[in-house]
């Protein structure tokens, strides 16, 4: 059951489109990832969601309700993290959870809740003096603190080292198990191929493909490169025709193809029927990042 439904949103500022006819529907219970290049929209659309901005055009409903018409009531449901700017630096730990837990009915405890992000030994500790992976734990703690049944977390991992980043996605995956919806929005394709259910990728304010990260992988115009050197010319006619090829280049002897799994095995089997030896065999599988330049490139380039 969709518990956000996005639904033709247009949002334009001062008269320039940032949200061109969003449209996604998010399931109870997954992680959805909103992917895109800077200015796309991204944090546009999840602020309509938030009922932070009113679309000029199209409907936002968040467990049936409208954002902006029952503003409290969906308050209430969402948990959205905070920018780091908003956090009074000499605050603590403990102050800032005990506060934010007094604006909702009906909050989680608070100290179960630091507990869980590890954050029970940094109670008198003031926000200032937190590093990066503490500041982004403590703004997911108070995400949650309200109790909400969607969590929106915007460059959640951004400035994070590499560590942090992976600790930070188990908190993730962590509440995505206790039951609570994540509409994440992020630059990083690791990031959106590890956690989320399903990504819309949005540019230039319109949604340019959602289906999971695997789904967009394999539309990737050439999810599968082949590439190696044989040991004796091979027919260009006999390359163009192997089955799933999309392109076949040669370039000082050595063939590169873009193709599919399909391609790998009638490349192995076109070798041997001619006895053709191949040096420096590779085979590589597109990524997310090259599903994501496909799908945004088309529009760059128009
Ligand atoms: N308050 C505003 N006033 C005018 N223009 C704005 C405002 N907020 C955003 N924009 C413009 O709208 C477009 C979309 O911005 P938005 O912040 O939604 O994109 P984004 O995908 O979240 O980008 P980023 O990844 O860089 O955060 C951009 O061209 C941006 O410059």
């Amino acid at each position: 059951m969709a518990i956000i439904e996005v639904n033709g949103v247009h949002k334009a500022y001062a008269g320039r489109p940032a949200v061109d006819g969003v449209s996604f529907a998010v399931d109870e219970g997954e992680i959805f990832g909103i992917l895109g290049p800077n200015g796309a929209g991204k944090t546009t659309t999840v602020e309509c969601v938030e009922g932070l901005r009113v679309p000029d055009a199209g409907t936002v409903r968040v467990a049936g309700l409208d954002p902006v018409a029952d503003h409290d009531r969906v308050t209430r449901l969402l948990g959205a993290q905070l920018q780091e700017s908003e956090l009074q630096p000499k605050i603590t730990v403990a102050e800032a959870l005990e506060l934010y837990s007094a604006f909702y009915p009906d909050p989680a405890d608070w100290r179960a809740l630091a507990e869980r992000l590890g954050l029970h030994t940094k109670y008198g500790t003031r926000f200032a003096k937190l590093s990066g992976g503490q500041k982004q734990r403590l703004s997911i703690a108070l995400a949650l603190v309200g109790n909400p049944k969607v969590v929106i977390l915007d460059e959640l991992t951004t400035g994070l080292d590499p560590r942090a980043r992976r600790d930070t996605w188990k908190l993730i995956e962590d509440v995505r198990d206790s039951g609570v919806t994540v509409l994440l929005v992020t630059h990083f394709m690791e990031e959106a191929s590890r956690l989320c259910d399903r990504v819309a990728v949005i540019d230039k304010g319109k949604v340019v493909a959602l289906d999971t990260p695997s789904g967009l992988v394999s539309r990737a115009g050439s999810a599968t490169v082949i590439s190696f050197t044989p040991s004796q010319p091979l027919d260009e006619t006999e390359l163009d025709q192997l089955p799933g090829a999309v392109s076949v280049e040669q370039n000082g002897g050595r063939i590169v193809i873009n193709g599919t799994d399909e391609t790998v095995n009638a490349v192995i089997s076109l070798l041997a029927r001619h006895r053709i030896t191949a040096h420096q065999l590779r085979v590589t599988e597109a990524t997310l990042d090259d599903a994501f330049l496909d799908l945004t490139e088309a529009e760059q380039a128009a």
